[in-house]
């Protein structure tokens, strides 16, 4: 973590957290990015996920985080080899300073010009609107082109040439049109099947989703429990459970993409989300402002979902959240959504309500409740306000 925003070669200003400093101190992070610094062999090395901390006086680089990320730091004799440890190359030795700290000197990369040999290929290429290796050595080979050198060696990799050649084929023609809500429904998953399963994925999944039924089922319990329900072991009724896979390619201009618009999880009681990856990429909005959430090791992210504030009569509030993509990294994620079954009716618990505490909500059949979700207009509302009681006294 740094306190200079000029050490930064790329900054998302979209992170707010904070993190606890040595001396018990909280300091505020505001942004989050990659610093270029100088090997010793003048080769450009990035450093991922550099917090920006405006009241840092000194750099800080965590030991923590440089364990795991796959590299060791072996303190000794009056100095800290750091080593990665996949290919055995020591990639820093620090000697310890008279204050007992560990000072290491990276030279930051800074270019105020930059200049860069064109491969000569590449640029007949470009200015033969695109032409192929084989049309080249073609205009060589029959002398066609004043000044055209040799094409000898494989034309790079051309960027433009694959979008060019990308295409969309034709949705398949049917007659048959969905005219109701519902009458045509997409799903993630599906099954039973009888196709056998590549590498026993689908019993994995399986075994998962009957784990995570377990789970889901025992944490809607303790909060029934919490919020004083009425609760006869029953009192969500019936539980579905539907599953989102999430993949998010990495992104060079992470910056200005998004892997999932701001929501909240409309048809769920709570989401059980995996970071598969542990890639970070998940963010919450809190007073209006987007904070990372850490993804933790070998363990769920538990989102409340608006059934579940429909149903505290808002004691419980589901919570507005986006995913965003990294810049180098691709990042997966599994949502599980828990919700109650079609055949049931929601409204806020009764236990809940009474003359001074009013309903919030009204009470709906899960039936019209997702047919509502599924007909909404997309303004970017949340669905939650259309079932909302809008109280005259307030
Ligand atoms: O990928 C994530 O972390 C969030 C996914 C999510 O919010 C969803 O699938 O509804
Ligand atoms: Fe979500």
């Amino acid at each position: 973590m740094t306190g200079n925003k000029d050490m930064f070669i790329k900054l998302d200003m979209g992170v707010a957290n904070q993190v606890t400093l040595g001396d018990g101190k909280k300091a505020n992070v505001e942004g989050r990015g990659v610093i270029a610094v100088n090997s010793k062999a003048n080769n450009t090395k990035y450093i991922h996920d550099v917090l920006y901390v405006p009241n840092l006086t000194h750099n800080l680089l965590s030991v923590g985080k440089l364990v795991q990320r796959g590299y060791s730091a072996n303190f000794d004799n009056g100095e800290c080899i750091v080593t990665d440890k996949k290919s055995g190359t020591i990639l820093a030795k620090v000697q310890m300073a008279d204050n007992k700290v560990f000072p290491l000197h990276m030279p930051q990369k800074k270019l105020a010009l930059q200049a860069n040999v064109m491969d000569e290929s590449y640029l007949w290429h470009l200015r033969y609107g695109h032409l192929n290796q084989k049309g080249l050595q073609l205009l060589k080979q029959k002398d066609m082109v004043v000044g055209l050198p040799h094409i000898d060696r494989n034309i790079q990799v051309c960027e433009g040439c694959i979008y060019g050649k990308m295409h969309h084929l034709p949705f398949p023609k049917t007659s048959w049109r969905a005219k109701a809500p519902l009458e045509l429904v997409h799903a993630d998953i599906f099954g039973p099947t009888r196709n056998p399963s590549l590498q026993n994925k689908r019993d994995a999944l399986e075994n998962y989703s009957t784990e995570v039924d377990k789970l889901s089922r025992k944490i809607l319990d303790f909060m029934a429990k919490a919020l004083n329900f009425d609760n006869d072991g029953n009192v969500f009724g019936e539980i579905s459970q539907a599953m989102r896979m999430n993949y998010y390619p990495p992104c060079s201009q992470s910056e200005k993409v998004i892997g999932i618009v701001p929501h909240t999880d409309a048809t769920a009681l709570i989401t059980i989300l995996l970071q598969l990856n542990e890639i970070e990429g998940l963010q919450i909005n809190k007073d209006n402002k987007w904070i990372a959430v850490d993804p933790p090791p070998d363990a769920f992210i538990v989102n409340i979902g608006d059934i579940l504030e429909i149903m505290s009569n808002g004691m419980y509030r589901s919570v507005m959240h986006r995913a965003v993509v990294n810049a180098t990294k691709e990042r997966l994620s599994i949502a599980t959504f828990v919700s109650p079954s079609l055949d049931r009716e929601i409204g806020p618990n009764p236990r809940l309500i009474n003359s001074i505490n009013r309903a919030k909500f009204k009470r709906i059949s899960m039936k019209d409740y997702w047919k509502g979700f599924v007909d909404r207009p997309l303004d970017g509302r949340r669905y939650l306000d259309g079932v909302r009681i809008v109280d005259d006294d307030a």
